[in-house]
C-alpha cells in the first residue's frame, strides 16, 4: 500500500492551548480519508497541518513530522507556495472569485505563468469536465461565477484547484452549505476524483463519511482515537468512544 502522507508524533499548539496531541496517521494514495469527531476536536486543525494553512494563524506551534512522499512539509527548505499547489484546499462555503467562470479556473495557471490562450482554454475545459461542471457552464464561461448555484460554485472551486494539477485535495466540510442534491453531486465527484487524487475530507455527516471514504479517522479532544477501514469503523469500532460517537450518543 502506498502512503501519500505520513504523520508522525504531531502536536499542535495555539499559544497555550494544545489542539492536537501525538497524532500518528498514514494516508493512502488515491483513496478518500474522512476525518470525523465532535465540534472542536481538532479535525480542521489537523487538515490544515497537511498544507501548512495553520502557518497563517498567529501563535501556532507545530511539533513532529508530516511527510508528503517522504519529504517533511515542515522542513526549512520547503516552498510553501509550491506545497499549496500540490496540496490544495476546498472550504465549507464556496468562495469563487468575483470574476467569470473561465477566469476563476484560469487564475491559478495564469499566476504560475501560463499565458497561451489555447493552452488555457484546454486547461479550463479539462478542469471543468473533471469537476463534473462543464455541461452546466460551457455556455456561460464568460459570465460571472457569482451567478452559479451554491453547488455549482463549490464544483467550480474544485475545478479551480484541479487546474493547477494538485496531488492531494483537502476538503473542509465541502457540502455543509449545500442542499441535498448538490451534496450528492459533490459526493459523486469525490468518488470520481479519487481515481486520480488523494483526498482528505472533514465531515460532520456520518452517512457522508460512510458513503465517500475508504478510511476514517475519529478524533476526540485533539487525539486520534481510532483509524482504519471505513466499513470496519462503522460496523465494528474497537474503541467504545468511537462507537458512542457513530451511534449518536454524543457530539
Ligand atoms: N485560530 C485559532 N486560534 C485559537 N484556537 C483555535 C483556533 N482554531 C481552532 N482553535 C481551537 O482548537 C481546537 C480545535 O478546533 P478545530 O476547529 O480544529 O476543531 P474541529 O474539530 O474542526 O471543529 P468543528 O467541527 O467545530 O469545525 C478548539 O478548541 C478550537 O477552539
Amino acid at each position: 500500500m502506498a502512503y501519500k502522507i505520513t504523520v508522525r508524533d504531531l502536536n499542535l499548539f495555539y499559544r497555550d492551548l494544545q489542539a492536537l496531541t501525538n497524532i500518528n496517521l498514514d494516508i493512502e494514495e488515491k483513496r478518500v480519508t474522512a476525518l470525523i469527531g465532535p465540534s472542536g476536536c481538532g479535525k480542521s486543525t489537523f487538515l490544515r497541518t497537511l498544507n501548512r494553512m495553520n502557518d497563517l494563524i498567529e501563535g501556532v506551534r507545530v511539533e513532529g513530522q508530516v511527510l508528503l512522499d517522504g519529504q517533511d512539509l515542515y522542513g526549512p527548505e520547503v516552498d510553501v507556495v509550491a506545497l499549496r499547489k500540490r496540496v490544495g484546499m476546498v472550504f465549507q462555503r464556496p468562495n469563487p472569485f468575483p470574476m467569470t467562470v473561465y477566469d476563476n479556473v484560469a487564475y491559478g495557471p495564469r499566476i504560475h505563468g501560463q499565458k497561451d490562450r489555447r493552452v488555457l482554454d484546454e486547461i479550463v475545459e479539462k478542469s471543468l469536465k473533471s469537476a463534473a461542471l462543464w455541461d452546466e457552464v460551457k455556455d456561460r464561461l464568460h459570465k460571472t461565477a457569482l451567478g452559479l448555484s451554491g453547488g455549482q460554485q463549490q464544483r467550480l472551486c474544485i475545478a479551480r484547484l484541479l487546474a493547477v494539477e494538485p496531488e492531494v485535495l483537502l476538503m473542509d466540510e465541502p457540502t455543509s452549505a449545500l442542499d441535498p442534491i448538490s451534496t450528492l453531486k459533490v459526493e459523486e465527484l469525490i468518488r470520481e476524483l479519487k481515481n486520480n487524487y488523494t483526498i482528505v475530507i472533514v465531515t460532520h455527516n456520518m452517512q457522508q463519511a460512510a458513503r465517500v471514504s475508504d478510511s476514517t479517522a475519529f478524533f476526540l479532544n485533539g487525539e486520534l482515537i481510532e483509524f482504519g477501514d471505513t466499513e470496519l469503523i462503522f460496523t465494528s469500532p474497537r474503541d467504545k468512544r468511537t462507537e458512542d460517537y457513530i451511534t449518536g450518543r454524543f457530539g
